[in-house]
């Protein structure tokens, strides 16, 4: 592993920007790409401002692009990004922050000369290393649940007690608390406040009281 270059410190500034705007982040996979702006708007309307959506979907750099119009007090990350390319994409459809599942030395060392911050993956400490080497300092711990969720999370401040993360997958309303509970969560993530059967009955109002729910159990 040759490392160059670290990222400056000024990331991790900009991500914690970022995190302290919200303490739940709704993960979105928009399908039909009419929904982004009703979606993102009822999520914004609920309170939540700082959106994740994944590059799962053949329309989601459009939907990406259009969300950043229409909602500019938003903070849209990109989601799934799994290589440098993806990165770039994203960086050209203005995303605010890049989030990945996992991660890779080459996207690892992309991030640290790209302008757009990234919240790598992490699900093991070794993961976290890597990272930590680079210059790292906030991280997304995926997938939370199935990787020991809290536990692992309380097991990750013995070694390195600065590192600060976003969980996500398996979060949920009556989880979340344990997560945000922890000095070492900065915020957490998930695909329940988008459920597909709302989504797909463009039920708007039930997904801005999904998020308002959220925002006010979880308020900064
Ligand atoms: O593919 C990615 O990069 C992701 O962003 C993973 C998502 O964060 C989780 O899939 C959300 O997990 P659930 O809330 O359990 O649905």
């Amino acid at each position: 592993m040759t490392i160059e270059k670290q990222l400056p410190s000024t990331r991790t500034t900009e991500l914690d920007s970022i995190c302290l705007k919200a303490e739940v982040i709704p993960v979105l996979a928009i399908e039909r790409v009419e929904d982004a702006v009703p979606l993102g708007r009822a999520l914004v309307e609920g309170g939540l401002t700082v959106l994740e959506v994944t590059l799962r979907t053949d329309c989601a750099l459009e939907a990406i692009r259009r969300l950043k119009e229409a909602l500019p007090q938003a903070s849209i990350g990109v989601g799934t990004v799994l290589t440098p390319s993806q990165y770039r994409q994203s960086e050209q459809v203005g995303a605010d922050f890049v989030v990945t599942p996992g991660t890779t030395e080459a996207l690892y060392r992309y991030g640290v000369s790209s302008p757009v911050p990234m919240l790598p993956g992490v699900a093991t400490v070794s993961e976290l290393m890597t990272g930590w080497q680079y210059g790292y300092r906030r991280f997304k711990f995926f997938p939370a649940e199935a990787s020991g969720g809290v536990k692992a999370l309380k097991a990750f401040a013995g070694p390195i007690p600065e590192a600060r993360f976003c969980p996500t997958g398996g979060i949920n309303l009556d989880n979340a608390e344990d997560y945000l509970a922890l000095k070492n969560v900065m915020c957490v993530g998930g695909s329940w406040l988008t459920p597909t059967s709302l989504v797909n009955a463009e039920d708007w109002n039930g997904i801005r009281q999904l998020a308002r729910e959220a925002a006010e159990r979880f308020p900064r």
